[in-house]
């Protein structure tokens, strides 16, 4: 598989915080990519200096062999890598359709009857997250995890060829997370998602890969399976959580 996206030695400071030191990550295209670690890890700041929110204090990000690091925002959405943060981006005096339609124009709304085609994508990638029902409710009306559904449907109907999504599940009840769960999973594989999750059964049903993040560095990458059975991992991370939640033994 072609690398998509490739960091090497990134290190981030903010002030005297060194928060990066040394992250070398590579994502293949069509992976399902967690990036998961202890609160403070540097996970989201991970995140942000791949959307180009942040830029790296030192190291390189290559997106699909292409040196990005110094790139803006907009540059790097318009080269393929949309986003879903942490804190809603959403609209909220707009319907859920319309800000879909936002992303799908880039800023413009639809005419109710001229734009058809447009409002049959905007209709598509609302169903895509389960939202068809409510696509002229406004986004206040909307419950919370419906709220975080449509931020998906947002990234997504910008077409993105790589989706970074900050913790999707954070929050949800349950059956809420099952949902999310089956939505990722009907992702199409042209679009490779690197998602932050501290929820890990999250994690193990929906990525393909796992890389840990500890104190600033990348502690263990591999598939979920490896990810599982390191000890080294175990030790720093996951413990007694693992044999709790997946009846996988903890400790070396
Ligand atoms: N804008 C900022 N200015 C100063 N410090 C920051 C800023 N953003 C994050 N930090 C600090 O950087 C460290 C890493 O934060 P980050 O949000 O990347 O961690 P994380 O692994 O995503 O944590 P969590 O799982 O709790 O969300 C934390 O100590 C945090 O307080």
């Amino acid at each position: 598989m072609i690398d998509l996206l490739r960091c090497q030695d990134v290190h981030h400071r903010y002030g005297a915080l060194s928060v990066l030191r040394g992250v070398r990550l590579t994502v293949a295209a069509g992976e399902r990519h967690a990036l998961i670690g202890p609160n403070g890890a540097g996970k989201s700041t991970l995140l942000k200096l791949i959307a180009g929110q942040e830029r790296p204090s030192a190291g390189t990000l290559h997106y699909r062999g292409r040196d990005v690091t110094r790139e803006p925002v907009h540059r790097r959405a318009r080269a393929g890598i949309g986003r879903s943060f942490q804190h809603s981006t959403l609209l909220g005096s707009l319907t859920a359709a319309q800000n879909v339609a936002l992303a799908l124009t880039g800023g413009r709304l639809l005419a109710r009857h001229t734009d058809r085609q447009r409002r049959a994508e905007v209709d598509a990638a609302l169903a895509s997250v389960d939202l068809g029902d409510l696509a002229d409710r406004p986004v206040t009306a909307l419950s919370y995890s419906q709220c975080r559904r449509l931020e998906i449907a947002v990234a997504l109907a910008a077409k993105p060829q790589l989706l970074l999504l900050d913790e999707p599940a954070a929050g949800m009840s349950g059956e809420e997370r099952s949902g999310l769960v089956e939505l990722l999973r009907g992702v199409p594989p042209t679009v490779t998602i690197v998602f932050v999750e501290h929820d890990l059964d999250v994690v193990f049903d929906v990525a393909t890969r796992v890389s840990v993040l500890h104190l600033g560095t990348v502690l263990h990458s591999g598939t979920p399976e490896q990810v599982r059975r390191s000890p080294e991992v175990q030790q720093a991370y996951l413990g007694g959580r693992m044999e709790e939640v997946h009846g996988v033994p903890g400790g070396a």
